[in-house]
């Protein structure tokens, strides 16, 4: 890290991305100019001595309840939905390599001829030698979301925040994408969050944020350049659970 440079808000962070985020203006699958903007502002991030794990959704892809809607078993829809969030993480992992950073894929699901299986003390390893860890394969349970993998991860790995980038630049008294005049918080309270029902995360993985007091700083990919804002500071973006609002 350059020695000019502001100390980051947060050293050890968990990025959490939808599989939609990478999907850029098409209606699914992996749109690549939209991986390597995100890859680039990854690799920015990292430049600034941010230490990065990734968990990445599978939405793009598959969603386990769209296949039990359909009358699949929803634990088979489940397993094709973590399976999904493998091939988002072995494309991130390869963008990410691409861009001059260092980059594993750890699957919570075994597959040992594709990527590393998720280990922590490795995973942990990999961190400390300045590498981003790519943790795919959800928790490697049906019945869970991403959003949950990414509290249980942001826990096990000692991050010190949860990012959550979303299509919206913080949490708001209502969905905004929904609800045009709703309002952006600056910062909210776990409890708030539960209580008010915001639905920016779904409440398993809230909850677990909250039990390992890990502050959740949900903000916008949408701007190049984001991510390393908000980690110095700068931009709107929602704290989740900060020093203020425990
Ligand atoms: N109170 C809220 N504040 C902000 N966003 C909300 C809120 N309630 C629901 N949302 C929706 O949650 C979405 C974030 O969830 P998610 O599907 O994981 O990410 P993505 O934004 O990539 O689709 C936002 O894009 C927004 O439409
Ligand atoms: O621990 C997990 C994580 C994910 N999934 C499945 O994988 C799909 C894709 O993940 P998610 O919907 O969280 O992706 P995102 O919305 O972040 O793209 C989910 O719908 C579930 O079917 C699962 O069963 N267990």
């Amino acid at each position: 890290m350059a020695s000019h440079q502001p100390p980051l808000a947060y050293q050890r962070i968990l990025l959490k991305l939808s599989g939609e985020a990478l999907m850029g203006p098409g209606a699914g699958g992996i749109d690549v100019a939209t991986l390597n903007r995100i890859a680039s502002d990854i690799a920015e991030a990292v430049e600034l001595g941010a230490e990065v794990c990734l968990v990445v959704g599978g939405g793009n892809i598959y969603r386990g309840l769209a296949g039990a809607a359909q009358g699949m078993d929803r634990v088979s829809g489940d397993f094709m939905g973590m399976l999904a969030t493998v091939l988002n993480g072995l494309a991130l992992g390869s963008a990410l390599e691409d861009k001059g950073c260092s980059a594993r894929v750890m699957s919570a699901i075994p597959m040992p001829t594709v990527c590393e299986p998720f280990i922590r003390p490795v995973a942990l390893q990999h961190l400390e030698k300045g590498r981003i860890v790519v943790l795919a394969g959800g928790t490697g349970n049906p019945f869970f979301t991403t959003d949950t993998a990414a509290a249980l991860r942001a826990a096990e790995m000692n991050c010190n925040a949860l990012f959550k980038a979303t299509q919206v630049d913080g949490v708001y008294t209502a969905d905004p994408k929904l609800v045009p005049d709703a309002e952006r918080y600056d910062a909210l309270s776990f409890h708030e969050v539960l209580e008010k029902d915001l639905r920016i995360m779904d409440g398993p993985a809230i909850a677990l944020a909250r039990d390992n007091k890990i502050p959740i700083v949900v903000f916008s990919l949408k701007e190049k350049g984001g991510l390393a804002g908000v980690l110095q500071g700068r931009g709107a973006f929602t704290t989740i659970g900060g020093e203020l609002t425990d």
